[in-house]
């Protein structure tokens, strides 16, 4: 199944008539900037593109009160004074004879998005649209946005299509107030936004964007507001976010649909973000999504102004979606000190609606109130200047290419076992390097010299991932680990799922981390390269084995930053089959996707699951939603403890940083 691309140029003519410093940054630009990219990056050829469409009336008024539809009924009839006029009732927003229209075409593309993916026409998609959406209110315009789109498409989804529960995230650097509004006493629609806060003194200022605002009544719980209260932020701090607070929250709601608002004005070089993300930072949070819900994925453009960042970031969010491996991210530094006190706070608010977070801290950083109060004192004090102090332009490398290796996936199988289609066999002799073959002196030489390989080619680049039956895992494992070339940058991240004697001198010199999930406790030992996750219901307790993977595993990899991802299935794990291939597509997000799979010869009936997952499609939803026992919970926690000192992105809370 493919992807939707929603895209028509009708939406570029409206624009501000008038002078108005706080909305000139709203302009066509934005969208013909963005599709051009896409075709020159010959990705928009890649995709299904989809008609738009207008939202009818009766659509519009899902969300909206028909005082406020039959107002903006009127603007293509009015004078320009008319205008000026009607725009004056509401704020940060202006009005073109043209915008209604367009209005209606970018809410009606956020429904053919839903339709075409409900209707499994295509897996997922993105609609590149103007106006936005996550400001406007019942009966109101606001932040450059006419009609709710996300807020529109998440009713329709519901009511044409039964959907029980619906995730919402919005990366926008603004809050989508109206979002909040509109579900935040909803607990089938689970709304998630970090906006840029400031204790209160960004835009839109309002004290209900707080992490406090949790939700109401039967909501509550189902509103998380992550608030940035400094600019600067970066990839670490977003991925930060995403380990230890919404991944997490999102698997255990286990929604239906997955919407974006995808506002990039999160992402470096932007005038109203002022954050430090590259562009490719989408296309991890992208692919952190796509496991969710099967898969059904909706994207929607909110803002974004910077024309260079904006372009760059829609293209790596669409790449990922037509399911091209990820850009490495390079130099994860960690999440600063005052992302950790969002993060705390955030989880601190939030731990008594989900079970993965009840370990989190029980509360806030002790002084987090006092700063907001002493710095909306501050800005009381300054005048109040839209033209932001600092205008240095920020300038960052073009995100690298990303292109798809030849081989998406090959496979080294017994004769007997069918190759999965679409799995590239590696054949015993024609393609195995007759050096390799002579250097293993094991009985298996001959499976074993297609696995060295298999990640030859890998590490060439010409197969992207790879899947192994081989009479014994912890051999190969051991021979792979040799035979890389002893390369400075060779970087293996070995994930072991299941019991079993891992050679501790394949922890050798930082080239390798090991993490092992396993049942039984394994003598401590305190290497940082050698972490094992001990869950006492082992690897068959799936909410036990995806905290560990959320909370360990995923920040580890991303920080450890590996060139090779080593998955290795120990002899009768007890993992079960949707674990097993949730952790194969997150494992993805790691060394542009080059991972390869070991398995014992006798599990030849997960080959098909695993393989389906190596070639891009998603994993199956894991329908349980248990909590996940307490000691397993005890246990990554006291993990994540002792182990944050040497890895920063395992940090949840502000305390710990000197
Ligand atoms: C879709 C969106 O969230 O990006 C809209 C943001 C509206 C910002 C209003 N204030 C602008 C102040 C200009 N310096
Ligand atoms: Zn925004």
């Amino acid at each position: 199944m493919g992807t939707a691309l929603i895209y028509d140029e009708e939406m570029t003519k409206y624009k501000l008539l008038w002078v108005d410093p706080a909305c000139k940054i709203e302009t066509p630009e934005r969208l013909t900037v963005s599709y051009e990219a896409l075709v020159r990056n010959a990705l928009a050829e890649r995709c299904i593109s989809v008609p738009v469409r207008e939202a009818t009336n009766s659509e519009i008024l899902l969300v909206h009160s028909e005082e406020y539809l039959e107002a903006v009924k009127k603007t293509p009839y009015m004078t320009l004074e008319d205008l000026k006029e009607f725009t004056l009732q509401y704020g940060d927003v202006y009005f073109h004879p043209n915008i209604y229209h367009c209005a209606k075409l970018a809410a009606g593309s956020a429904l053919q998005l839903v339709d075409c993916v409900m209707t499994e026409r295509v897996r997922n998609g993105m609609a590149l649209v103007r106006p936005p959406g996550h400001h406007s209110q019942h009966s109101a315009a606001n932040g450059f946005c006419v009609f709710n789109n996300v807020a529109i498409a998440t009713r329709y989804a519901k009511q044409k299509y039964g959907v029980k529960r619906v995730l919402i995230v919005d990366w926008d650097i603004h809050h989508g107030q109206g979002v909040q509004y509109c579900f935040e006493d909803d607990p089938s629609v689970l709304y998630f936004s970090w906006h840029r806060y400031e204790h209160q003194t960004f835009w839109p200022q309002l004290r209900e964007s707080d992490y406090d605002s949790v939700g109401k009544e039967k909501g509550a719980g189902f509103n998380i507001n992550v608030p940035w209260n400094q600019v600067g932020m970066e990839s670490s701090d977003y991925l930060s976010v995403f380990c230890h607070v919404l991944l997490p929250v999102a698997y255990e709601f286990c929604p239906d649909l997955v919407l974006v608002c995808a506002g990039f004005d999160s992402a470096i070089g932007d005038p109203e973000g002022k954050m430090c993300a590259t562009p490719e930072i989408f296309a991890h949070l992208t692919h952190l999504l796509m496991n969710l819900a099967g898969g059904k994925l909706c994207v929607v453009l909110e803002g974004g102004y910077n024309l260079t960042s904006l372009a760059q970031s829609v293209c790596q969010t669409v790449q990922t979606l037509l399911g091209d491996p990820l850009p490495r991210l390079a130099n994860l530094s960690g999440p600063c000190r005052s992302a950790l006190e969002s993060l705390q706070c955030v989880r601190s608010a939030h731990r008594q609606y989900w079970s993965c977070l009840k370990h989190a801290a029980s509360l806030p950083p002790a002084d987090i109130s006092t700063k907001r109060i002493k710095l909306a004192e501050e800005e009381a004090k300054t005048e109040v200047g839209e033209e932001e102090k600092s205008t240095e332009e920020k300038v960052w490398p073009e995100p690298p290419k990303r292109f798809s290796p030849p081989v998406r996936c090959a496979s080294v199988l017994p004769d007997d076992v069918t190759r999965p289609d679409g799995c590239k066999r590696l054949g015993a002799d024609q393609d195995v390097n007759p050096l390799t073959a002579s250097k293993l002196k094991d009985d298996d030489c001959d499976t074993l010299s297609r696995v060295i390989t298999l990640v030859e080619k890998m590490e060439q680049n010409e197969i992207c991932s790879g899947l192994a039956l081989v009479c014994d895992v912890t051999v190969a494992m051991t021979q792979v680990v040799q035979h890389l070339t002893p390369d400075p940058v060779n970087r293996v991240l070995i994930v072991c799922v299941g019991n079993g004697k891992v050679p501790s001198h394949i922890t050798r010199d930082g080239k390798t981390l090991v993490v092992q999930i396993n049942s039984e406790e394994t003598e401590d030992q305190n290497s940082k390269y050698y972490i094992p996750v001990f869950l006492k219901k082992g690897c068959s307790d799936t909410s036990g084995f995806m905290h560990a993977v959320f909370g360990l595993i995923l920040p580890l990899g991303y920080e450890y930053d590996p060139n090779l991802v080593l998955l290795v299935r120990m002899p009768d794990s007890g993992v079960c089959d949707a674990v097993w291939q949730q952790l194969t597509g997150l494992l993805q997000s790691f060394a542009k996707g080059h991972t390869l799979v070991l398995m014992q010869e006798n599990e030849k009936a997960f080959v098909g699951p695993t393989t389906s997952v190596l070639l891009g499609d998603p994993a199956p939803p894991l329908e349980n939603r248990q909590a996940p026992n307490t000691e397993d919970l005890n246990v990554v926690e006291r993990l994540r403890d002792r182990l944050q000192v040497n890895w920063n992105l395992l940090q949840t809370t502000s305390e710990c940083t000197g």
